[in-house]
C-alpha cells in the first residue's frame, strides 16, 4: 500500500494544530436569554480556562475581550443528553494491525448508548452506572486527584494527542478504585472500566465539573470481538468533550473538515480509554466507532496518529456474524501474538506481512475504478482472502475450537468463507455467503448453529459513527420542541437489543458527525 492515497487525520503534533480559536458549540448552541454565551462556570463547567482559551494562549493568539454581560449570571442545569457509538467488525488484518500493518474494518449496526444526567449544583458527585456489567459506583468530585491531573507538567487538553498512559496518574487513581465492586466476581473488569472513565474525567474535566450520572447500555455483546470496549470509550470521550463544550456540531451543514476534526478529537480520547482497558490497542476499534462506515487503518508509529483511509465504496457484503459465546480477553490474545513474535520473530513477522498483503489485496479490489459492487467474481475474491486471513490467524494461535467448529459447519455446507473477527480465542466469526447459497442449506446451517449453542447476529455494515441526542428527548418524528424525555430508569431496565433500540429512538433527533470521504 502506498502512502500517497492515505489521508493523515490531524497527523500533526498538538502544538501544530490549526491556529484558530475553537468555537465550542454545546449541542445545540446553548442560548441563554437568546444570547449564545459560554461563560466560565456556566452549567458549572469551567470550559474556558482549561480548554479553548488555553489553546489560544498557547498559540499566542490574543483572545478578543468578551462583551460584559449586563444580566446576572445564571447556572442552568444542562439537559440530560445521550451519545451513541457503534461496534465494528474487522474484515481483514486484526492482530497484524497491532504490529503496524493495515486492517480493514467497518462499523456495525449494534451500538452503545450513554445517558448523561446532570445533577443540581449542590450534588458534587459523579456516578458511573455500567448497567450491563453490574457496575455502579459514585465518587465525590472534590476528593479526586485533580492536583495530579492538573499539575502543569502533566495537564493535557481536549486537543492533546495522548499515546500512552502516565504511570503516576494511573497510580493516583488507585485509591479511588479500591472501593469499586468489592467482592464482585468481575471486579477486575469493573476496575479497568472505572479507571478508563476516571482517567478521561480527570483529564477533560475540572474540579468545577458538574455532578452527573453516566448510565451506559449496549447492544454489542461484550468481549465478542465486536469492539464493545471501543464503542463504550467513544461514548465516554464524546460525552465528556460535549460537557466541556469543545465539540462543534454535529450539524447537517457542517463542513466535512470540521466534522473530521470533531471525530478525531473524540477518537483521540477514546484511544486513551482503550489504553486503560486493553494496554496495547492499535486504535482501529475506536477509529471505526468514532467515524463509522468502513476504513483502512494503519498505525506505523504509536507516538503519532494513525493513517485512516475511508472506504466510501465499501460493498454491502452478505455477512453472517456468529458468536461462539466463548469468553476471552483482547489483551490475552494480543499478548499471545507478541509472545509468539518474541519467540519466533522471523516466522511471525512473515505471517503478519502476509496478512498485510491480504488486506491490501482487498483494498485494491474495492478501490478499483471498475469496481461495481458485489459481483460473483468479487465475492469469490473476497471470500478467498477471508479464508486465507483466517488460516494466518490460526497460525498465530488466536483461534479456538469453537471458532473452528463454526468454520467446519460452513465448510461442510459449502456455502461461504469464514474467518474469526477481532481478537479471537473465542468471540465471533464472520462468514461471507456465496450468492448461490440455497435458502434451505442456509437454514440448515443456521439450525446447526442454534443447536450447538452459537448465537447469530443480524447486522448491517458501514453505518454511522458517534451520534448525539441533545437533549435526550424523542421528537416523535418532528423537529419541534417537546416530546418524550428518555427516562433513566426505563433506560436502565430496557430489555435486549430491541428494548434498548426502541427506547433510544434510533433515527429520531439523533445527529452524527460525518467523516469526509473525498481526499
Ligand atoms: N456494555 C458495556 N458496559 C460497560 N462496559 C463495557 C460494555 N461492553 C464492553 N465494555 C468494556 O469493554 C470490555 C470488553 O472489551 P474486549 O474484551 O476488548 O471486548 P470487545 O472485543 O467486545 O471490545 C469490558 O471488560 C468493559 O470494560
Ligand atoms: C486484535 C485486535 O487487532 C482487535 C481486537 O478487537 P476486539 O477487542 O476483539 O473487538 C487488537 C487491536 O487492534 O487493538
Amino acid at each position: 500500500m502506498t502512502e500517497s492515497p492515505i489521508r493523515r487525520l490531524n497527523g500533526m503534533k498538538a502544538s501544530a494544530l490549526p491556529q484558530r480559536r475553537t468555537v465550542a458549540h454545546f449541542l445545540p448552541d446553548n442560548p441563554v436569554n437568546g444570547v449564545s454565551v459560554h461563560p466560565k462556570g456556566e452549567n458549572g463547567v469551567d470550559d474556558s480556562s482549561d480548554t479553548a482559551s488555553t489553546e489560544s494562549q498557547m498559540n499566542g493568539i490574543e483572545e478578543p475581550k468578551r462583551p460584559t454581560m449586563s444580566r446576572k449570571a445564571s447556572s442552568p442545569m444542562a439537559p440530560t443528553f445521550m451519545v451513541s457509538a457503534p461496534g465494528k467488525v474487522i474484515v481483514f488484518g486484526e492482530h497484524a494491525v497491532v504490529h503496524g500493518k493495515a486492517a480493514m474494518a467497518a462499523a456495525i449496526s449494534l451500538r452503545s448508548y450513554l445517558l448523561v444526567t446532570t445533577l443540581s449544583k449542590s450534588q458534587r458527585t459523579i456516578t458511573l452506572n455500567f448497567r450491563d456489567l453490574g457496575l455502579n459506583h459514585t465518587w465525590d468530585i472534590d476528593t479526586l486527584p485533580w492536583d495530579k491531573f492538573h499539575d502543569p507538567s502533566k495537564k493535557k487538553f481536549y486537543y492533546s494527542l495522548v499515546t500512552e498512559l502516565d504511570p503516576e496518574l494511573v497510580e493516583s487513581l488507585e485509591p479511588h478504585l479500591q472501593g469499586v465492586s468489592k467482592g464482585h466476581p468481575d471486579r477486575k473488569t469493573h476496575i479497568r472500566s472505572a479507571s478508563a472513565f476516571l482517567y478521561l474525567f480527570l483529564s477533560l474535566g475540572s474540579p468545577q465539573s458538574p455532578g452527573a450520572i453516566y448510565t451506559l447500555r449496549s447492544t454489542i455483546p461484550i468481549g465478542a470481538g465486536l469492539g464493545s470496549s471501543a464503542s463504550v470509550c467513544v461514548c465516554l470521550s464524546s460525552a465528556l468533550l460535549l460537557q466541556i463544550r469543545t465539540l462543534a456540531g454535529p450539524h447537517p451543514d457542517q463542513p466535512p473538515e470540521e466534522a473530521e476534526t470533531q471525530i478525531e478529537r473524540i477518537n483521540r480520547w477514546a484511544f486513551v480509554g482503550e489504553l486503560c482497558i486493553h494496554g496495547n490497542p492499535s486504535g482501529v476499534d475506536n477509529t471505526v466507532a468514532a467515524g463509522g462506515k468502513a476504513v483502512i487503518f494503519r498505525r506505523f508509529d504509536y507516538t503519532k496518529p494513525p493513517t485512516v483511509l475511508p472506504l466510501p465504496t465499501f460493498p454491502e457484503l452478505p455477512l453472517l456474524l456468529v458468536d461462539t459465546r466463548q469468553a476471552r480477553s483482547t489483551k490475552t490474545e494480543v499478548d499471545k501474538v507478541s509472545n509468539l513474535k518474541s519467540a519466533h520473530p522471523i516466522v511471525t513477522e512473515s505471517i503478519l506481512d502476509a496478512i498485510d498483503q491480504v488486506t491490501c489485496s482487498a483494498q485494491r479490489l474495492i478501490e478499483d475504478p471498475n469496481f461495481e459492487g458485489i459481483s460473483e467474481e468479487t465475492l469469490a475474491h473476497f471470500g478467498t482472502l477471508i479464508r486465507i486471513n483466517h488460516g494466518f490467524l490460526v497460525s498465530l494461535g488466536v483461534s479456538h475450537p469453537r471458532l473452528e467448529r463454526i468454520r467446519e459447519l460452513v465448510d461442510y455446507a459449502d456455502i461461504g468463507w469464514t474467518k474469526l473477527t477481532g481478537a479471537g480465542g473465542g468471540g465471533c466469526a464472520i462468514t461471507l455467503l456465496r450468492p448461490e447459497a440455497k435458502a434451505e442449506v442456509r437454514q440448515q446451517l443456521e439450525d446447526n448453529f442454534a443447536n450447538e449453542g452459537f448465537d447469530r447476529y443480524e447486522v448491517t455494515l458501514g453505518g454511522d459513527g458517534v451520534g448525539v441526542l441533545y437533549p435526550a428527548v424523542l421528537r416523535n418524528g418532528t423537529d419541534e420542541e417537546g416530546g418524550e424525555e428518555i427516562d433513566q430508569q426505563k433506560f436502565e431496565e430496557a430489555v435486549g437489543v430491541e428494548g434498548i433500540k426502541r427506547l433510544v429512538g434510533v433515527g429520531e433527533g439523533w445527529k452524527y458527525w460525518q467523516r469526509a470521504t473525498t481526499h
